[in-house]
């Protein structure tokens, strides 16, 4: 039995430790004596800058001894900067030939003519070669000289959504996902969005111009902030198949329909709100992510794993019991951590007693390099390693759990169990320890005090998580990233509830039939779950609230962090009323405080005047499909489009008493015109840029055919005069249009305007204003640098030479910005 512990250590023995750190790996059974490098030369000591976290990692074998130098030295070495390229963009061929172009050209003087093609490649693992490797650090393309018009194009690729920087490692879990484009998607966890993106792409990708699919994506995130974040990226989707919703993922409500409501309602709806897919990347310690932030080596500890552990479990548990059976959910952390990772689902597989399967996906994405995940690990606590629950020692087992073990067996199980060892507890209340450690305050390695007791043996989960995928960094040059693919096969068992019991201290299959309604009320209802959130900004100011979207990526830290706090003070009504300061007002509507109502948009006047204006065919469905975030229709300055599966999710909110708290839902399609001229237009609502692409090809009026030079001068020149075009007629015919918003076509050739309406994918317009004298382009003064760009691309195209213009070139023109 190990004497291990705090209070076993003398202060000899902490002095000892100071001095030599090193002393720490005689204790470990594996290890060799540091001292002499003979036994192992690969085994450097403390080769990170955190003993803890190369201590831990050690004994965990996560990597082979003989691969650890290796390991660390690839982390300590700056993460390259990967791209994905929006494979729904409808102009990506373009793209990426302009992104190859300009990288050659920038790069060209720097490494010398040839040398530039191995500065950025595909990661062949990624379908469609839509995801590149640069050999940059983010802070190389960032501060280089050389790099710096690489960067602008990047940032504003970016910006407009056709580029997105992305950790490699990130791009993974949606990949095994195997979304299709009808499925309905929960993204648990999903802020700042770069997988919600991802997700999106895949349900779009076969949509063709001006139709939807028939899934659609949830994706959810507790932090309001990150789900401002989440909402302005995917707003580059263009996308009425999208509802953000703000909620703690083990809360994340059931909405289910009582027996008789859905007995007399459900004709063709949904009664419940299942989900074919749910991709559950939780909050995690993040230490996959070392390389991008290397201050974590400073803060990381083996605590930040045992804070998370239990959350992880009941996200996960909630993400399976929403999904439908048949369904897939893929569960994921960039942390390397066992205790985060496989023991989390183990202990997810253990609860759903044979209803969810885990995947074996090793024959999909063989490119990708993937280690099997471990079978086997141990538990490391305030100096002592523990293999089994039964060495816990008491005062500890609130935070050491059972679950975090192999077998997931408790005390009680393993005093029980014949065929598992079974250590009696010591007075001091610690046993079973493989090598002790002592520790000074938090996760400080210590010396070893006592003699290893082998008693104990290693436990071996049953479960076949060799099925888990770990990503190393040292294998393909990435971060690191954990991914579990389960799928549900049956029903989950249903647990006897006790009454009035928080759903994040128990768990209920929705779909499960055996479960009374009102159980699945008091349970799932927001109500019950947490309180209302005063935070939460509203979606009519969110244009006025724009984030800083410099850094898309997941910010794991971050997460942790707002976890602790959350932890310590609950952000509920009490106390967020008291952080109010006296005199702001706090809105309350609709059911969610500080959150605008979603409202179904009615007003016949309003929509026939909309539809008169435009020409907009009738196959366009208007009905059901137009919602406001206001209840007043003659203040409404926005309106939405959603899809038909949005509808229906939309719609059982409703029956259900609105559990979803939505943050944002479909696409703003029409805006109500503030501009002077706006009001002596017949129509008070422009298209709004997100929702062109998708009205476009059923508009029939106010629509214009420009030639390449007439549409460049548009947007070179911001407004333009009827007289001013190079083309009379289109002159004329702009002069004829009603005042108020319209669309301008850009017609390929150098002919003058065609007026047959072709749209597909590669159809560029923009909506403009009709003025008394003029015409002025209604884009921001991104979109229309991107265009030109686009543009530039297309007339070279077109008259067959290079396909690459040189910003900086002298025989390029100069872009104008334009002003929104
Ligand atoms: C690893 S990040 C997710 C990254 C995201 N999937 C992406 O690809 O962009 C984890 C997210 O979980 C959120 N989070 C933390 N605790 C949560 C909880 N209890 N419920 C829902 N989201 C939570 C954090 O705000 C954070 O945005």
């Amino acid at each position: 039995m190990g004497g291990g512990g705090r209070g076993g250590r003398s202060r000899t023995q902490r002095k000892h430790f100071r001095q030599s750190r090193e002393n720490v790996w005689k204790r470990s059974k594996s290890d060799p004596d540091p001292s002499s490098t003979e036994n192992n030369p690969s085994w450097t000591p403390f080769a990170t800058e955190n003993a803890a976290f190369d201590f831990y990692y050690k004994e965990q074998g996560i990597v082979e001894p003989q691969q650890w130098e290796q390991f660390v030295a690839v982390l300590r070495t700056p993460l390259p900067a990967t791209f994905r390229i929006n494979s729904s963009s409808q102009f990506s061929d373009d793209i990426r030939s302009q992104l190859e172009n300009d990288f050659v050209h920038s790069l060209r003087d720097e490494v010398g003519e040839g040398g530039e093609t191995e500065a950025i490649r595909p990661l062949l693992w990624y379908p469609g070669n839509f995801a590149w490797h640069s050999n940059f650090s983010r802070m190389q393309l960032r501060k280089n000289q050389t790099l710096e018009r690489f960067h602008e194009f990047l940032k504003l690729e970016n910006e407009i959504g056709n580029i997105t920087r992305q950790e490699a490692v990130s791009m993974v879990p949606p990949l095994f996902l195997d979304v299709h484009s009808d499925h309905f998607v929960l993204d648990m966890c999903a802020a700042p969005g770069s997988k919600t993106f991802q997700l999106l792409e895949i349900i779009h990708q076969s949509s063709k111009s001006g139709s939807l699919p028939d899934g659609m994506v949830t994706a959810n995130d507790l932090d309001v902030q990150r789900c401002n974040l989440l909402i302005h990226q995917t707003k580059r989707m263009c996308t009425a198949n999208l509802i953000v919703t703000n909620h703690e993922a083990q809360n994340f409500p059931g909405c289910r329909l009582n027996r008789n409501y859905e007995k007399i309602e459900l004709d063709h709806n949904i009664g419940q709100l299942l989900f074919d897919r749910v991709l559950c990347d939780v909050p995690c310690s993040g230490d996959g992510t070392l390389r991008k932030a290397p201050d974590l080596w400073r803060k990381w500890n083996t605590g930040m794993g045992h804070g998370l552990h239990s959350l992880q479990v009941l996200i996960a548990m909630r993400g399976i019991s929403l999904l439908k059976i048949g369904g897939r959910m893929v569960y994921s952390t960039c942390s390397m951590n066992p205790i985060e990772n496989e023991a989390v689902v183990a202990e997810v597989l253990r609860r759903c007693g044979g209803s969810i399967e885990l995947v074996d996906v090793s024959s999909e994405l063989p490119q990708l390099i993937r280690r099997p995940g471990l079978k086997k690990w141990k538990v490391y606590d305030k100096g002592s390693w523990f293999v089994s629950y039964n060495g816990v020692p008491k005062f500890r087992r609130s935070v050491i759990l059972s679950s975090m073990f192999p077998s997931g067996r408790g005390h009680r199980d393993v005093v029980d169990s014949s065929c598992n060892v079974n250590v009696e507890v010591g007075t001091n209340g610690i046993n079973e320890n493989v090598g002790d450690i002592n520790e000074d305050a938090g996760d400080g390695v210590q010396p070893v005090l006592n003699p290893v007791m082998s008693e104990s043996v290693e436990e071996v989960s049953d479960f076949p998580l060799e099925h888990c995928m770990r990503i190393v960094p040292h294998d393909q040059n990435t971060g690191a990233f954990f991914i579990a693919v389960l799928q549900k096969v049956s029903p989950l068992p249903v647990i006897p509830e006790k009454p009035k019991v928080k759903i994040h201290e128990q768990y209920v299959d929705p779909a499960s039939q055996s479960l009374n309604d009102a159980q699945v009320q008091q349970i799932t209802s927001p109500e019950n779950a947490h309180e209302e959130d005063f935070k939460a900004v509203s979606e009519e100011n969110a244009d006025d609230n724009e984030p800083n979207t410099q850094d898309m990526e997941d910010d794991p830290v971050a997460c942790e962090e707002q976890k602790t706090k959350e932890n310590l003070e609950p952000d509920n009504v009490q106390n967020t009323m008291k952080r109010v300061p006296g005199k702001r007002k706090l809105q309350i509507q609709g059911k969610w405080r500080g959150v605008d109502p979603v409202v179904f948009f009615k007003d016949e006047i309003i929509i026939n005047s909309i539809r008169d204006f435009y020409g907009i065919d009738e196959r366009f469905p208007f009905n059901g499909h137009l919602v406001t975030r206001n209840s007043d229709a003659n203040h409404v300055k926005r309106i939405y489009y959603i899809s038909k599966s949005v509808k229906d999710v939309l719609e059982l909110n409703f029956k259900v008493g609105q559990q979803l708290k939505i943050t944002s839902i479909g696409l703003k399609m029409f805006e109500r015109q503030t501009a002077r001229e706006g009001s002596s237009a017949p129509c008070a609502f422009r298209i709004s840029s997100e929702g062109l692409p998708l009205i476009l090809p059923y508009i029939t009026k106010q629509i214009l055919h420009a030639s390449p030079a007439d549409f460049k001068h548009l947007l070179m020149n911001k407004e333009v005069k009827f007289e001013d075009f190079t083309d009379a007629k289109f002159g004329e015919k702009a002069a004829n249009l009603l005042p108020g918003c319209c669309v301008v076509i850009l017609s390929l050739g150098n002919t003058t305007a065609v007026e047959s309406l072709q749209v597909d994918e590669s159809t560029i317009a923009i909506g403009c204003w009709k003025g008394r004298a003029r015409l002025s382009v209604m884009v921001t003064a991104m979109d229309c640098q991107e265009l030109l760009e686009r543009l530039l691309i297309r007339f070279d195209n077109v008259n067959g030479s290079s396909g690459h213009v040189h910003k900086s070139s002298n025989d390029e023109e100069e872009i104008r910005p334009v002003q929104d």
